[in-house]
């Protein structure tokens, strides 16, 4: 029930559009009544008393009634649908703004597809509850109610009979709502897996391709698939035992009516005009009670499927942005890492790290494999918070920086560069929201991009396709590096690609990165000789610790992990 006025307070914020709807829906439902009413006349007066002139005059009583009815219901249709756009439009748009918002470490658990059905697939299942539950549950009641009251007032006997079934109808809604939301939940859960699925097989298209895996993925989509099926079944058999014994009780009240009324004819007790305006009413009774079941099903189905986004709206979000103090302007670049200690999840990944950058030099991170590189970078960046120790920048201390203030501090090109799938200018424009074409055009010359870019059919207006699919890898690294280069950072966080790239490229890449780590601080996880050579203090990282610092000949003398490592080849020439 929570869940369900949770729902509705969305609907809160607009009380004019909500009032405006319920004055609607009364005059239509009380614009229902003339028909039955007239009937009841035009049988008394012009049938049993013979007074066929005032046949026309009851006629257009009933049409213009008839035309009044579907008068409100056209106003209440539209004022619904604008009442429930925006309330739907307020919900996805408060659920992107908590997602932005969420810690990267949620991420990290979590399917993107899943993520995806959540925002696509079950805010707008929310919303049906939001339309159909206003829309026909609002008219539903107050139908049951006036018409009950007019049932009332013509003969209390023959509406009690009509109104017989209805402990029958609630104990069968229990029955079923008492396990309708767990189906409903099945079905959600089934389906955003599901869709992870999906998302992760078309994102891995080339390597599913690559292995002539598709046979193998297709099994396992189909058994994904199979869940969805089964769990949708089970709730459409509840709905087909539910819907028909609803609708058969509602035939006991037909029943009851005819028998009673029959009976009190015979009697005398009741003239056979009344028996006649309640069967031409008695469906606006059981009609709304039908559309209550129906609007009972939707509203488990919208009950899972809150539950879903509300999952992520209770979420707690990280640090926001514009928390605690900014750093100092000029940044110089100063930054010092000391006995930091840092765990993802119960394991430690970093142990007692320190280092420090002095402004300007560029500071190599090497190491094998899950030696906690990326770890360190991840936490200059703040993307996760740490346990221990201390990181600051210019002496300010990272985690009471203003988010905000730090990342634009900072410029970081990833090993596999991140393009969205717009044209080269939505990309850059990311770095710098008001860049000139002039400002980018020499970005992109200093990235040694201007060629290609200047080459592709449409320039800085060319579609790059998803991530960047379009360009080669090496333009991919260019256009990250110009962004980087746009940005203009005091402090360049730099994952260098170890993907081969022909020896040309690999020269325009490298007098790229050169002119990039010109004049700021840069941490480099290094793979390359010539960046490691040049840079002013090596740090080598093994299991989440520093356990060698120095120059490249310094370590090579001390003949080490470093030493080792160069043997090996792990480092590019
Ligand atoms: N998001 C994460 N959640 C949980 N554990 C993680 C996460 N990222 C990295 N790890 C773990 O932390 C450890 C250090 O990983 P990290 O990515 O920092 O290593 P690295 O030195 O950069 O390695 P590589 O050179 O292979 O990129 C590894 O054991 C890894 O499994």
């Amino acid at each position: 029930m929570k869940t369900i006025l949770r729902i509705f307070s969305y609907l809160g914020k607009y009380p004019k559009l909500a009032s405006a709807q319920l004055v609607c829906a009364i005059l239509m439902t009380l614009m229902l009544l003339a028909f039955p009413m007239m009937t009841g006349r035009v049988k008394r007066e012009v049938i049993d008393n013979g007074e066929i002139g005032s046949l026309l005059p009851f006629m257009i009583v009933v049409v213009v009634a008839f035309f009044a009815r579907d008068f409100f219901n056209f106003l209440r249709i539209l004022i619904n649908n604008t009442f429930e756009q925006k309330a739907v439009y307020d919900l996805r748009s408060q659920l992107y703004n908590k997602l932005q918002r969420l810690r990267l470490k949620w991420f990290d658990e979590r399917r993107t597809g899943d993520i995806m059905t959540r925002v696509a697939e079950d805010v707008p299942q929310m919303e049906r509850v939001l339309i159909d539950g206003i829309e026909q549950g609002l008219i539903a009641v107050l139908q049951i109610l006036i018409v009950t009251i007019f049932l009332m007032t013509r003969s209390p006997i023959l509406a009690i009979s009509a109104l017989a079934p209805i402990p029958l109808l609630i104990i069968g809604a229990w029955l079923y709502t008492r396990h309708a939301a767990t189906r409903y939940r099945i079905v959600r859960k089934a389906t955003g897996e599901m869709n992870a699925m999906l998302h992760d097989n078309i994102a891995g298209i080339r390597q599913i391709k690559s292995y002539a895996a598709e046979d193998e993925e297709h099994k396992s989509f189909n058994e994904t698939s199979g869940r969805v099926r089964d769990a949708n079944l089970t709730v459409m058999k509840a709905w087909a035992l539910y819907s028909p014994s609803m609708s058969f009780f509602n035939s006991i009240g037909y029943t009851l009516v005819l028998g009673v009324g029959a009976w009190e004819i015979h009697n005398g007790r009741m003239g056979s005009d009344v028996l006649l305006e309640f069967f031409t009413i008695i469906w606006a009774l059981y009609d709304p009670i039908t559309r209550l079941h129906q609007l009972n099903q939707m509203t488990q189905s919208s009950r899972a499927a809150a539950e879903r986004v509300f999952t992520i709206l209770d979420e707690d979000d990280e640090v926001h942005a514009t928390d605690g103090n900014p750093l100092p302007q000029p940044l110089r670049g100063h930054v010092k890492i000391t006995d930091l200690n840092f765990s993802y999840s119960d394991e430690r990944t970093l142990h007692g790290v320190s280092l420090e950058a002095k402004p300007g030099q560029t500071i190599a991170l090497v190491g094998s494999t899950g030696a906690g590189k990326s770890t360190i970078v991840n936490l200059l960046c703040r993307f996760y918070e740490y346990d221990e120790g201390s990181i600051t920048i210019d002496g300010v201390e990272l985690n009471q920086t203003n988010k905000a203030s730090l990342r634009s501090a900072i410029g970081y090109v990833t090993q596999d560069p991140f393009l969205f799938n717009g044209p080269v200018r939505e990309n850059l424009y990311l770095a710098q929201r008001d860049a000139s074409d002039e400002a980018m055009w020499q970005a992109l010359a200093a990235a040694n991009a201007d060629g290609f870019v200047r080459a592709l059919p449409e320039g800085l207006d060319t579609v790059v396709g998803e991530r960047g699919v379009k360009l080669s890898g090496g333009e991919r690294q260019r256009l990250s590096i110009a962004r980087a280069l746009l940005k203009n950072p005091p402090i360049l966080l730099l994952d260098e690609a170890t993907a081969s790239v022909d020896s040309q490229t690999e020269l325009l890449i490298q007098q790229a990165l050169d002119r990039l780590m010109e004049n700021r601080t840069a941490f480099v996880i290094a793979h390359r000789l010539s960046t490691i050579r040049n840079a002013d203090v090596i740090h080598v990282l093994d299991k989440g610790r520093v356990i060698e610092s120095g120059t490249h000949h310094e370590l090579l003398a001390l003949g080490g992990k470093y030493a080792e490592l160069s043997k090996q080849a792990f480092l590019a020439e």
